[in-house]
């Protein structure tokens, strides 16, 4: 990709424990252009949050980023030092999580919260902050008197509009979003996926969507990579993901969701487990689980295009 707003290279994590050191993210690469969705999708375990900390080096002992390079517009994050970091997050890189009260304060009002995070980056006085707090608060769906609230007085959908705020005060380049609805019943999450969209398509931001949910990256991303154990085993453009799905693994995550236009088609789950991160098998991931392996999936297969800004990692598919 030419001009990249985030291109991740390589990155490895490991997480080190008294087994053994689980490598919970695998030579990892990808892009994201400026204003593009990239989904990011993968059963449970497969380390998408895991990545997604990795980024803006928010991971805690025991993960080590063990290899890679994470540019955003040209510069490593991986190699600023703490207080250059710092002025990145919120700024340019802003996060959104699965559970907003892990991200709220829960002894400060909502008001001090989004005071503090643009006086810290902006030099606003606190008047002029609360004042851009108020204008958030309606662009995200809130009545700005709620500044006045404490996390817990609001309800799960109003705190998740509260985190999303806060995560576009600065107006960063480039959202992370992890689960930003999965906690939330269904309306309230079709009502925030509206909204995430709306406002991204309003303001401009990228955003790395990542979720277990297939069938809602279809509808919102740009494009679409998929998780496996740790490596990203498929990446194509969300338009004609559910036709050109290729891989194995992508399609039985396909099948186990119900479709937009759901017809009343069996849902099929993947049989087995993913595969161990401390002491993964040789070769492909997914072959102890694929009903298309053969000998030649005892090696790695290599992450190759398979049509036009469409990769996958399988020999069955690929080379
Ligand atoms: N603090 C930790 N210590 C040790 N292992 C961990 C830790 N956090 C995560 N892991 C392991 O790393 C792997 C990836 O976890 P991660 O949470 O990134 O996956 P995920 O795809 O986001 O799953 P989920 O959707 O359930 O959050 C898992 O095998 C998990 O058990």
């Amino acid at each position: 990709m030419a001009d990249a707003l985030l291109a991740v290279e390589d990155l490895s994590v490991e997480y080190r424990g008294l087994r053994g050191a689980a490598r919970a993210v695998d030579r990892v690469s990808f892009e994201v252009a400026p204003g593009e969705v990239l989904g990011l999708a993968g059963e449970s375990g497969c380390g998408k949050s895991t990545l997604a900390l990795a980024i803006p080096r928010l991971l805690r002992a025991p993960a080590v980023i063990t290899s890679g390079s994470v540019r955003l517009g040209g510069r490593d994050i991986l190699e600023l030092d703490d207080r250059r970091l710092r002025s990145i997050r919120w700024s340019e890189i802003a996060m959104v999580f699965q559970n907003a009260m892990n991200a709220l304060n829960p002894v400060m009002r909502l008001g001090s919260q989004f005071a503090d995070v643009i006086r810290t980056h902006t030099g606003l006085g606190r008047a002029r902050a609360l004042e851009r707090a108020a204008e958030l608060c309606t662009l995200v769906g809130i009545d700005p008197a709620r500044l006045r609230s404490y996390p817990h007085e609001l309800s799960g959908g109003m705190r998740q509009r509260a985190a999303l705020a806060i995560a576009l005060a600065l107006e960063p380049k480039l959202v992370i979003m992890d689960e930003p609805t999965t906690a939330l019943d269904v309306v309230l999450q079709r009502e925030i996926m509206e909204e995430i969209t709306a406002l991204r398509e309003r303001l401009g931001f990228a955003v790395l969507f990542i979720t277990h949910d297939i069938s809602l990256l279809i509808e919102v991303a740009d494009r679409i990579a998929i998780m496996y154990g740790g490596r990203i085993v498929e990446q194509a453009p969300a338009r004609s993901f559910l036709e050109s799905a290729a891989h194995p693994y992508t399609r039985g995550l396909l099948a186990s969701f119900p479709s937009i236009d759901d017809d009343g088609e069996r849902l099929t789950g993947i049989p087995g487990s993913p595969p161990s991160l401390i002491d993964p098998p040789a070769g492909c991931g997914f072959a102890a689980r694929c009903t298309l392996a053969s000998d030649r999936c005892r090696e790695t297969p290599p992450f190759v295009e398979i049509a036009p800004a469409h990769r996958a990692a399988c020999w069955e598919v690929g080379a």
